[in-house]
């Protein structure tokens, strides 16, 4: 395709340049357009997908490039017309190149080779994604120049009392005066915050699959607030990267397991975010488990509806809370959600259901623990706070079978 057909196939279906898309209203919600970068010539190299600043304008600094979600950072940014990485850092594996440790990546040649924490340098660097392992966050984001828009997808930030942090996570924290500017980055319900950000705790993968469904229910008063119960499902790759035994092929394989049991850690992260909405206390009765596969989340919440409401009104209220979200969707009435059906997507899948018993309902949200569960709801995040249509970048489809 010479390229000034390729010029017009694109202006006819309406999308914009760079330049045109930041002046528009940036962060709009549900903008549909596609955006390209300008490119002067189009030749098969230029049409490639890439990763480096190059073109791009915003020059981000990805913190654990070589762990899970780091590594959905750079597959999700390969697309992203905006956002270039330019810094990347790891731990054990600094002084490698992306491509010695993921394979699949040997394509992105103008990536940068990890360094450590300690030798990256942020003068050259707009935005932050940290995707280390909570309890070393919060001292790394500390020493970050200010002025740098910063996602991150470790729990160091989420819980805004600091002796909650210390009593869930076993050391006081480090930051306490940056944890009072985080803003907590469940997009369709903080949109707002986010957009104002500096700092921006991104949720843990199974509170996005609770708070999703639970909070529009909670704020219109439809189900009661204790007798919550919740039991969740996440693939290994929940667990990261990292060699553990309860992640081996043949610990995980042929059957699932209940871990954290009463006391998984993301307990007080749920119960913050309904408490929230609530404006009293919920507690919750929560179990995670781990299933013998790559990726995915479910979580099954069983609810007790106030008196009067049915799961009707439940079912109601979430299609006028979502109908407008790009990525939250409530299925037709009966479907079940399949992790299958969001696999590498940042979609969330939700429905709900009737109990057999009266007053009660089941209702049943999936995610992609890696995308909506980490690195995509972080690039929503990031989109929002550099102004840019939050969808942008994040147009993948479900990858299925
Ligand atoms: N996996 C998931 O589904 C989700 C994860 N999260 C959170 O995101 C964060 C990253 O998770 P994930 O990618 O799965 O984890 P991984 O274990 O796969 O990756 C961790 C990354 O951090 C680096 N790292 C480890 N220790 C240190 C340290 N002391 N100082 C600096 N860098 C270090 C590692 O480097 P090296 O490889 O060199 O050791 C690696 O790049 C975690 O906080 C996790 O809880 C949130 C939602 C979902
Ligand atoms: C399967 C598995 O191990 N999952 C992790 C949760 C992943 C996640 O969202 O955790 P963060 O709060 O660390 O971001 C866990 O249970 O600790």
């Amino acid at each position: 395709m010479s390229t000034s057909v390729f010029n017009s196939v694109y202006f006819a279906r309406g999308c914009l340049w760079k330049d045109e898309a930041k002046s528009s209203q940036l962060g709009k919600r549900n903008e549909n357009r596609l955006y390209v970068a300008r490119s002067t010539s189009l030749s098969p190299r230029s049409l490639q997908i890439r990763n480096s600043k190059q073109d791009k304008d915003v020059r981000v600094a990805l913190l654990g490039g070589s762990g899970y979600t780091g590594a959905e950072i750079i597959r999700l940014l390969a697309n992203h017309p905006f956002f270039g990485i330019t810094v990347m850092t790891a731990d054990r594996n600094a002084g490698k190149s992306i491509e010695s440790l993921f394979p699949h990546f040997i394509t992105q040649k103008d990536l940068p080779i990890l360094v450590s924490s300690n030798d990256a340098i942020f003068s050259d660097v707009d935005a932050v994604l940290c995707c280390l392992p909570h309890g070393t966050t919060q001292e790394i984001i500390k020493a970050l120049p200010k002025g740098l828009k910063i996602v991150d997808l470790s729990a160091d930030f989420r819980l805004r009392d600091t002796s909650e942090y210390e009593e869930w996570y076993g050391q006081p924290h480090r930051a306490p005066d940056l944890q009072e500017e985080a803003i907590y980055g469940l997009t369709e319900i903080f949109r707002e915050e986010i957009k104002n950000a500096r700092l921006v705790a991104n949720p843990g993968c199974y509170p996005t699959s609770i708070q999703l469904p639970l909070v529009p229910l909670i704020k219109s008063k439809l189900i009661e607030y204790k007798n919550i119960i919740i039991d969740s499902k996440s693939g290994a790759s929940g667990a990261g990267r990292g060699a553990k035994v309860a992640n081996l092929y043949t610990e995980l394989t042929e059957g699932i397991m209940s871990y954290g049991v009463t006391r998984h850690r993301h307990v007080p992260e749920i119960e913050q975010g309904l408490s929230h909405a609530a404006h009293s206390k919920v507690t919750v009765s929560f179990t995670p488990h781990l299933m013998p596969m790559s990726r995915g989340m479910q979580s099954t919440i069983y609810v007790e509806m106030a008196p009067g409401v049915t799961a009707e009104d439940l079912y109601q209220q979430l299609k006028v809370s979502y109908e407008d979200e790009e990525f939250v969707k409530l299925l037709e009435k009966g479907v079940v959600p399949r992790t299958h059906d969001v696999r590498g997507s940042n979609y969330c899948y939700m429905n709900v259901f009737p109990d057999r018993i009266s007053g009660r309902a089941i209702i049943i949200s999936v995610i992609d623990n890696l995308v909506k569960g980490a690195s995509g709801q972080a690039l929503q995040n990031l989109n929002i706070m550099m102004g840019f249509p939050e969808n942008t970048g994040l147009g993948y489809l479900p990858l299925f079978p």
